[in-house]
């Protein structure tokens, strides 16, 4: 039986990838919300088509799903050039980087994918190609090594990350643009829903999309998947009609409460609040508490958390807030963490 499951949910899964893709973004003018980003990079394009020049190199920061991916693609479109795609963690040698700085073509965009993990040798040979689009080959090894220095074409490189303080400043510093990709409001992600919808063949009422909207944790990606759950059960269950309640219900039937959050999420906090008494407590333990990589934990469900105003990150470790208690319907010790926060921000509810 499990077997089945998951056989199903691995072709639903492989399905979702393509509609994904299918649901990108291809110009900048399509690509909603971020508007000081996109202003930006508009600016870093144009003024390299006028000047017939490859781009400054663009690092795009933020969380997972805000569209990094997406707007790297736009880049070399808008461009009109070429794009490769690769990862930091494709890059384990300096040689898997060499192998692809030098068979770029002049002015292609080079895409890599969380440039945070990639290995310490290839960023060093980045450091030179995105400076001087040179790279030196070392030929032999121990004192007789030499390097051999090799021409590449002009490149831009488009790197992305959802760490960029994990980032050596020296590979920073050698970004011409940096784009901060934030959470997006709840209008935006409605015109993301809208526009989604109108690729799928959904008819979305405007109180659904907000419904979802709301649950969406201020990413793209998430209202995407949401929406689709949504078709799902509206197929199945309502004669393919998509209304609010519809929409609520079938969020609900997927654990994603009204917040947003999802079962990482509150697995998280009830691990935080009923295991350690609302914290501190260290992001290594936490993880292991609720069977997830330390990474998934931070990455994932932290920010979100963080942003909601449910955890916070101290040096002695993570610490759920009053609202982190009341959020998950228990009492708040009187000490809990920003239990005195709460209190002004209700005075001053009350005096405003
Ligand atoms: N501004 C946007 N407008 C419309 N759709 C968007 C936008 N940004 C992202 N999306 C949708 O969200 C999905 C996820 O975006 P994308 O893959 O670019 O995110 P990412 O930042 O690269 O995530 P990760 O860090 O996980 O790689 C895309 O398939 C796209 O359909
Ligand atoms: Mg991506």
């Amino acid at each position: 039986m499990g077997s089945e499951r998951d056989l199903v949910s691995a072709e639903a899964e492989g399905d979702e990838r393509l509609i994904e893709a299918a649901l990108r973004p291809k110009r900048l003018e399509e690509f909603i919300g971020q508007a000081r980003v996109r202003e930006q990079l508009s600016l870093v394009l144009h003024s390299a088509l006028r000047r017939n020049r490859p781009p400054d190199h663009v690092l795009m920061s933020g969380s997972p799903g805000l569209g990094k991916t997406t707007l790297s693609m736009i880049i070399a479109t808008e461009l009109g050039v070429p794009l490769r795609i690769t990862s930091g963690p494709a890059l384990e040698r300096a040689g898997d980087l060499a192998a692809i700085l030098s068979t770029l073509s002049e002015g292609e965009v080079l895409f890599i994918d969380e440039i945070h993990r990639m290995a310490r040798p290839a960023e060093e040979m980045l450091y030179l190609a995105m400076e001087d689009f040179r790279v030196d080959i070392v030929v032999g090894k121990g004192p007789g090594a030499t390097a051999i220095p090799l021409e590449i074409a002009p490149f831009t490189l488009v790197g992305a990350t959802t760490r960029a303080g994990l980032l050596p400043a020296p590979l920073r510093d050698r970004f011409g643009f940096v784009a901060h990709m934030d959470f997006y409001e709840a209008e935006e992600l409605e015109q993301v829903l809208q526009r989604s919808s109108r690729l799928l063949g959904l008819e979305l009422p405007g109180d659904a999309a907000r419904e979802i909207a709301g649950r969406s944790r201020g990413t793209p990606r998430i209202a995407n998947r949401l929406l689709r759950r949504v078709r799902d059960f509206a197929e199945v269950r309502a004669e393919g009609v998509i209304t609010k309640d519809v929409a609520a219900a079938a969020l609900n039937l997927y654990e994603v409460d009204a917040q947003g959050l999802d079962r990482l999420d509150r697995a998280v906090l009830g691990v935080l609040l009923r295991r350690f008494g609302g914290g501190p407590v260290g992001l290594s333990t936490l993880a292991v508490a609720v069977g997830e990589e330390p990474e998934t934990v931070e990455v994932v469900a932290e920010p979100f958390l963080v942003r909601q105003g449910l955890l916070a990150r101290t040096p002695r470790g993570r610490v759920a807030t009053a609202a982190a208690w009341i959020h998950m319907g228990l009492t708040p010790p009187p000490d809990a963490f920003g239990a005195s926060v709460v209190a002004d921000l209700t005075d001053q509810d009350e005096n405003s």
